[in-house]
């Protein structure tokens, strides 16, 4: 009789889990259900010796060894299966301690966000940092040096939370108010991801839609990569670019590239493209929303574009802007794998820095009087106005000029080069008032701005919360007040809307006043207000002056004729 025969004798009646032979066979697979027939066996055992202590006894003399191996059986059973149980319940305290800790630490981060107005939408989104410190073991040390020698200490809340997701190689979408330090958000990774120079062409390629922004990123770039090493290139003039990125001529000793869409679509549309993008391997969009806009339809072709000629499979695409519309939102969910959405604050909000009004001024001419109005007053420069158009923008320069204010005007009809004179010129405090128009609106950094004049009113909301975001930036504190005439109605509830919204006073009629149609707001930022010109001449001068003019533009054309067929030029 082996041990089995006696185990089956004596567990006559009991009922096992398993059909199999319950001492070998949970030996083998399983301590847990092992131990069972064994305390069961001893139970039994017990219970049968009160009952049948002679064919126990019987059984016991005759099996002596065979009950010993049982009973060794039996304790090893107890032993590993008490050690086995602890264990388990060893690693279960303690995945319900890491559980409980992810939870803790998830509950931690999530309180920051809110003391920060960070919300998130994304799987595993990573935690936010309170301070650059903590990057030092995933950020190079010279780029932190960078950062303190730049005036950064701490992170501003967008900072705080787009940087670690980026370093995880994540793809986002960043909303966050106009001069909360988005450059550096997607700078700072960007170049620990980049780390030292390469020779295999672009890797990083920054699109925004002014070069006057770009331009601004590329010294952004320079100054944080300091003691890289790294080639950032802006494309300015095209035709040398041709000749100077050409995939087949080029060392393709360039890492990183800042341009407007246009200009890079340019080379790509050349036959073979005059620049190779299969090295990128981040995307970064600034002001996307911008460039998602419908006056701008042909940006989403040009996006697909860009994408497709940055092939690499590894590429990642980051969108930041101050303001986000649901087109952005859509087509990021549809083609950004593992997307994070980080919002600073409400959605299309203005920054609080910037204390607001709205003034009545009756009509153009109002305008005039108010603009000159308050520079007698005093102003404190500098001073930055907006107007909707470059020819309003050359009217009012021609007006001010003339009272002997030191001011200019920048639209995209000047040169490249005056352009960049006046941006510099104002920066350095050369001039004290820029009139300027939308081709500012987004994204340009002026250090200081005291004073916003919204001379002629916004087209949109958006447009309202980008002009306005010129001045108060980076915690300093600005104003901006905006004109309005009977004529500005249509867009007059919104903006009302928004001030309110940053807690400013606002007249109880204006948010009364009746909601426009989708189609009325829509024409007015596809074709602009019609004004009157900005000018205090009055109109019969203007008439002569205008008729003056086109005589002369007829003797000059008649001239260019003459000189033309060969005669001689008669003045
Ligand atoms: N951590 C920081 N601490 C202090 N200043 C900072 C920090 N990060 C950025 N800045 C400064 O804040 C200013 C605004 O930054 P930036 O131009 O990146 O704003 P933005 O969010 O891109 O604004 P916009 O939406 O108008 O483009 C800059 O002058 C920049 O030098």
């Amino acid at each position: 009789m082996d041990a089995y025969d006696i185990f089956k004798k004596i567990s006559k009646g009991a009922k096992f889990k398993t059909k199999q032979r319950p001492i070998i066979k949970p030996l083998e697979n399983d301590i847990t259900i092992k131990s069972e027939p064994i305390e069961i066996q001893h139970t039994v055992l017990t219970h049968t010796t009160c009952s049948d202590s002679n064919n126990i006894s019987t059984i016991l003399e005759d099996q002596k060894n065979d009950f010993v191996l049982l009973n060794s059986f039996a304790e090893a059973g107890k032993i590993i299966s008490g050690k086995k149980r602890k264990k388990d319940i060893e690693q279960q305290l303690s995945s319900m301690d890491e559980t409980k800790q992810k939870k803790m630490r998830e509950e931690k981060a999530n309180r920051y966000r809110n003391e920060n107005s960070i919300s998130v939408v994304g799987r595993h989104v990573p935690e936010p940092i309170k301070s650059f410190q903590e990057l030092s073991s995933s950020v190079d040390s010279v780029l932190l040096a960078n950062l303190a020698k730049c005036g950064y200490t701490e992170p501003t809340p967008i900072q705080k939370q787009a940087i670690p997701a980026m370093l995880e190689d994540r793809q986002i979408l960043a909303c966050a108010p106009t001069g909360s330090g988005k450059t550096v958000a997607f700078l700072l990774p960007l170049l620990q991801h980049l780390q030292g120079p390469q020779s295999s062409g672009f890797r990083a390629l920054i699109i925004c839609p002014t070069r006057e922004l770009a331009k601004q990123i590329q010294q952004e770039c320079i100054r944080l990569s300091d003691g890289r090493n790294l080639k950032i290139h802006i494309l300015s003039k095209i035709n040398k670019a041709i000749t100077q990125y050409d995939p087949k001529k080029s060392n393709g000793k360039y890492d990183i590239l800042v341009t407007t869409p246009n200009r890079l679509c340019f080379l790509l549309n050349q036959d073979p493209p005059a620049i190779n993008l299969n090295s990128v391997e981040w995307l970064i969009i600034d002001e996307a929303d911008k460039l998602f806009e419908e006056s701008v339809r042909s940006f989403r072709n040009q996006l697909q574009q860009i994408l497709k000629a940055c092939c690499l499979h590894k590429r990642r695409v980051a969108m930041f802007s101050a303001t986000c519309t649901p087109i952005v939102s859509k087509w990021c969910v549809h083609n950004m794998k593992g997307l994070i959405r980080v919002t600073v604050g409400l959605r299309n909000a203005v920054t609080d820095t910037v204390e607001q009004e709205l003034k009545f001024v009756g009509n153009e001419e109002g305008k005039l009087l108010a603009i000159r109005d308050l520079i007698r007053r005093g102003v404190n420069p500098p001073v930055l106005v907006f107007v909707q158009s470059k020819e309003r923008a050359q009217q009012l320069f021609t007006e001010l000029i003339y009272d002997g204010i030191n001011v200019d005007a920048i639209h995209s009809d000047r040169t490249q080069l005056q352009r960049d004179n006046t941006i510099r010129s104002f920066r350095e405090g050369k001039i004290w008032i820029l009139i300027c128009t939308e081709l500012i609106a987004r994204g340009v950094d002026f250090k200081g701005i005291n004073l916003i004049v919204n001379y002629d009113f916004p087209p949109s909301s958006i447009s309202y919360v980008h002009r306005i975001g010129r001045a108060g930036r980076a915690g300093r504190r600005g104003k901006a007040i905006t004109f309005f005439t009977v004529d500005d109605t249509v867009n007059l509830r919104n903006i009302a809307h928004i001030l309110q919204q940053s807690g400013q006073q606002v007249p109880e009629f204006m948010l009364r006043i009746k909601k426009r149609s989708k189609k009325e707001r829509k024409r007015l930022l596809t074709s602009a207000l019609k004004r009157d010109d900005i000018t205090t001449t009055p109109v019969y001068e203007l008439m002569k002056r205008r008729r003056w003019k086109r005589r002369t533009d007829k003797t000059i054309q008649r001239e260019n004729n003459v000189n033309q067929n060969g005669y001689i030029n008669k003045m």
